[in-house]
């Protein structure tokens, strides 16, 4: 399992950090998505993770090791990067075997390696081409191939589809997916694209201004979005404000009732699922707030008030 704890970087001469003691953990096995808008710190946090830049605080394990006290060479890291920065004077073939041989593998298994990783990635037939004669998706494939033959514990992704033409990103997306799924491979990928995160990720994690916003199961945040930000951030078109509140509190009946779906408590908070008015909305609400309804539980109908604060309907 890879476990970041507070991490934090300001780069030299910079007044804020780019990443502000950012925590969460990732099973073996698992893809997590870093998404948030441009300049909030996610390629900061991937560089961390590879050693490319040194953390200000914190710490970085992999089932146990500390990374962040390991060289680059010995964190056992694969990075793609948003231009691919594939080796100019190497062919394909020599790119993806570039890993293996730093290894020191034998020279009949790098062979089998890097044979199978070709034929994988569907980049056979470039074998002895340049990475300059090639175009921009065989080279992304190339470079998903050159980071993925040492079998690293930890695949990192910067963008890979960002200089892609829609069509050729989808396909791309399938064989990634196919790719990290049929190989149990723990990765990371920053993206500026929502339905490439939902569709490639298990676990998401949203950043603004160098801080984690929140962090998470993919389907649960977009579910259940902490925040009016984030349901925004995530796409959620009808965001509505709206409020609970017993019918005594106005002392007027009539109101449209909700019949609550189901309660999450989080500490002194708790996330409300109702469905009302033919929309199904999630409310934030304290504790004060949730006694003052009279304790309601899953299945109560509420009365519900719309046009006051705090909810987030999500129906688009
Ligand atoms: N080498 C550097 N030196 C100084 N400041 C940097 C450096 N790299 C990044 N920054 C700053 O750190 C902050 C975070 O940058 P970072 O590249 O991590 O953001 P990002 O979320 O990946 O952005 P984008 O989505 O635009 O690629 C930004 O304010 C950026 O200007």
């Amino acid at each position: 399992m890879l476990t970041v704890h507070e991490l934090s970087k300001t780069y030299l001469g910079a007044t804020k950090p780019a990443v502000h003691q950012i925590s969460f953990s990732l099973e073996k096995g698992d893809t997590l998505a870093l998404l948030g808008p441009s300049g909030c710190g996610k390629t900061t946090v991937l560089r961390l993770l590879a050693g490319l830049e040194l953390p200000d605080a914190g710490e970085i394990s992999f089932a146990g090791t500390r990374l962040d006290l390991l060289s680059v060479a010995n964190r056992k890291i694969g990075f793609v990067f948003q231009d691919y920065a594939l080796f100019p004077h190497l062919t394909v073939w020599e790119n993806v075997a570039f890993g293996l041989s730093m290894q020191g593998v034998s020279s009949a298994s790098l062979k089998e390696r890097v044979d199978n990783w070709l034929v994988r990635l569907r980049i056979a037939d470039l074998a002895e081409r340049y990475p300059n004669d090639i175009s921009g998706g065989q080279q992304q494939r190339v470079a998903v191939a050159r980071a993925m033959a040492p079998e690293p514990q930890l695949l990192l992704l910067d963008e890979p589809f960002s200089n892609l033409d829609a069509q050729l990103r989808e396909d791309l997306q399938q064989q990634l997916r196919a790719l990290l799924k049929g190989s149990g491979q723990t990765s990371i990928f920053v993206t500026h694209d929502q339905q490439e995160a939902f569709y490639l990720a298990d676990q998401m994690l949203i950043m603004n201004e160098g801080l984690c916003v929140v962090a998470g199961v993919a389907d649960d945040l977009y579910s259940q979005p902490k925040n009016e930000w984030v349901a925004g951030f995530l796409g959620h078109k009808n965001i509505k404000n709206a409020t609970l509140w017993p019918d005594e509190a106005f002392g007027f009946d009539g109101e449209p009732t909700a019949k609550i779906e189901a309660l999450h408590f989080q500490g002194n908070n708790l996330t409300v699922e109702v469905i009302a008015l033919d929309e199904r909305w999630v409310l934030s609400l304290s504790r004060r707030e949730w006694i003052a309804l009279g304790r309601p539980t899953a299945g109560s109908l509420i009365p519900l008030s719309v046009d006051v604060t705090k909810a987030v309907a999500l129906t688009a």
